[in-house]
């Protein structure tokens, strides 16, 4: 038996299926799961909460890096915690949603966060083997080309802006007519192109291998994924 350490990191756009699809592979290889969108949007929480103004980027800088953030990593129930609080629903409220860009776009909250999402997936690497079912799947927009680039698994997830903006819809409002997609517009392509002006998870990087899900069903592309795993890590 391998007794290989296995990081699986994942990128790519808002809607493409990263956090659910991520969760799936974690819970059927039995790993860890780390979400670090929900770390920018804790982020995002924490200096509303605070009266932070979020175009103050020092200040914003500053009270991310006393932010008290606990992340917990089970695929069946991932939890975020702020200060004791849980903040599971309350970091996904379009008030969030909608200003966690002016967080995420700020560099050195971009330097914080990295440092806290390498050090729990270095913690989660040193705990055992993947035969064990121990290793990490980290998922965002930074994790295969700056978090994690020597991760044994690096898949960029990918889908049509169509695709991307019916699920969504669906999530969020129960239906992906005209009207409903409109509503989404802002929180998929508006925050993809903020986004997308500090990090790159449009285009795979080097040794990237891209998943593209517009014509996938949800299993499929769970499945698509855990053969990318299979081929790159050993499992
Ligand atoms: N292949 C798929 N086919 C159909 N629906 C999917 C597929 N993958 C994910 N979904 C659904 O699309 C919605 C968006 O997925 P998810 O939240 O995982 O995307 P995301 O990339 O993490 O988005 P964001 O970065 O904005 O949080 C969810 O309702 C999810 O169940
Ligand atoms: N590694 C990451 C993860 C997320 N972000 C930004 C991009 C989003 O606007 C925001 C929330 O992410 P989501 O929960 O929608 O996946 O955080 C980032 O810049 N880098």
């Amino acid at each position: 038996m391998s007794s290989h350490v296995v990081v699986i990191a994942v990128d790519g756009p808002s809607g493409s299926g990263k956090s659910s699809v991520s969760k799936a592979v974690a819970a059927r290889l039995r790993l860890a799961y780390l979400d670090t969108g929900a770390m920018y949007r804790a982020a995002t929480l924490w200096c509303v909460g605070r009266g932070t103004d979020l175009a103050d980027g020092p200040a914003v800088a500053h009270a991310v890096r006393v932010m008290p953030l606990d992340m917990g990593l089970d695929p069946a129930a991932p939890t975020v915690h702020l200060d004791g609080r849980d903040v599971a629903e309350a970091i996904r409220t379009t008030e969030v949603s909608t200003a966690v860009s002016a967080v995420a776009t700020n560099l050195d909250v971009r330097a914080e966060l990295r440092r806290r999402q390498r050090a729990i997936i270095e913690a989660e690497a040193a705990a055992g083997g993947f035969s064990d079912g121990r290793g990490i799947v980290a998922e965002g927009r930074d994790i295969t080309t700056v978090v994690a680039p020597d991760a044994d698994t690096r898949v960029l997830l990918t889908a049509s802006e169509a695709a991307r903006l019916r699920r969504r819809s669906l999530e969020v409002h129960g239906a992906a007519d005209d009207s409903a997609v409109e509503a989404t517009r802002d929180q998929v392509l508006r925050r993809d192109r903020d986004d997308a002006t500090v990090s790159q998870f449009q285009v795979a990087a080097d040794g990237v291998v891209t998943v593209d899900s517009s014509d996938l069903d949800f299993e499929q592309t769970v499945d698509a994924v855990l053969a990318v795993v299979g081929q790159t890590a050993g499992a």
